[in-house]
């Protein structure tokens, strides 16, 4: 088994499809989008990256698709330099862009068709017909573009993508401004890519597509990637959970005796919050338990939660900030 845990820098030690080393952009305005990224995609993974508003995610993966040229550093792709080795780089990888720019009069056929073309692949209908079929686009395949749905529209920039067969997908924002339902096919849909063997990098603004269907996840935040982890390892390793009280008696301010706790009041003092590390030892709950009956404050009622991946991203984005 080629060994595919992460160093403690993040990288992964073997079998990275992708392989970005020292990759820093500054824009002709001068304006650096890129510091320094180290990251490796490791092959068959579901990858999202995630980002405030200009954090640098398109331009990281435009880099890396070849649309845009880094400044510094380097990136392969399968071991192919995408300077040096362009066209092996790019045949192995679809893009999925976040704009709906496709040729409106053609037909969906004519559409892949022609992609495929692009990259100077010989015909392979029975294979465009396995891609339209898994995108539920087969029965539109002799409709024109414009006469579609929003949500097939998506789809077809899929099948575009996927058209000359490539290893590493990257969908850049695929559900944005998509309704819950499509945004739920929409995932389905990407997990059976995977299962087809093509490892998928999404960048994305909504934590839950992250939460629900990335393997790993990495954080940039103003050009730097400032975390890559395992989702689950994240959400345990900086994840926080909660106990909330509900007081019997509302309190109009935390009694000096429980000062030194993690302690807060809210509710207009008829709740009591109880904040502790998931990875400590000693929740304290006990201590906490035991000092609250000292000072005869009852609760009716107590629940406990754990912090979200949104709650985890806001957090590590405004402590660098
Ligand atoms: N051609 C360009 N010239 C100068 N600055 C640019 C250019 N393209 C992007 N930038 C700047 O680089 C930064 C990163 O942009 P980028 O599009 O990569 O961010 P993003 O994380 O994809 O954001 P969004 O989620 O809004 O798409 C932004 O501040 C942007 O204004």
């Amino acid at each position: 088994m080629p060994d595919t845990q992460s160093r403690p820098d993040g990288l992964a030690t073997a079998d990275a499809v992708v392989s970005v080393r020292g990759l820093s952009k500054i824009y002709k305005s001068g304006f650096q989008a890129l510091k320094r990224v180290d990251l490796d995609i490791r092959r068959g993974e579901i990858f999202a990256l995630l980002g405030p508003n200009g954090a640098g995610k398109t331009t990281l993966i435009s880099i890396v698709c070849g649309i845009v040229n880094g400044s510094e550093g380097s990136v392969t792709v399968d071991g192919h330099d995408i300077v040096r080795d362009f066209r092996a780089a790019r045949a192995l990888i679809g893009l999925v862009p976040q704009e709906l720019s496709t040729d409106a009069f053609e037909s969906v056929w004519a559409t892949v068709k022609f992609s495929r073309g692009l990259y100077g692949r010989a015909p392979n209908p029975v294979y465009l017909e396995r891609v339209l079929r898994q995108l539920s686009l087969w029965e539109k395949r002799d409709s024109k573009i414009m006469t579609l749905s929003g949500g097939m529209k998506r789809r077809v920039l899929i099948a575009k993508a996927l058209a000359h067969e490539p290893r590493v997908l990257f969908l850049d924002e695929p559900t944005a401004g998509v309704d819950v339902e499509l945004r739920h096919d929409m995932w389905d849909m990407v997990r059976k890519l995977r299962e087809s063997g093509v490892t998928i990098i999404l960048t994305t603004h909504y934590i839950e597509e992250a939460e629900e269907m990335a393997d790993r996840i990495g954080v940039i935040s103003s050009g730097e990637l400032i975390v890559v982890e395992d989702k689950a390892t994240l959400m345990r390793k900086l994840g926080k959970k909660q106990l909330t009280l509900q007081l019997q008696n509302p309190l109009e301010q935390l009694p000096e005796h429980l000062a030194d706790l993690p302690l807060e009041l809210s509710d207009e003092g008829r709740q009591l919050v109880y904040t502790f590390d998931t990875q400590s030892e000693e929740t304290g709950i006990a201590g906490l338990l035991r000092r609250l009956s000292e000072l005869g404050i009852d609760f009716k009622d107590l629940h406990s939660s754990e912090s979200s991946l949104e709650d985890i991203f806001v957090s590590l984005v405004r402590s660098r900030a």
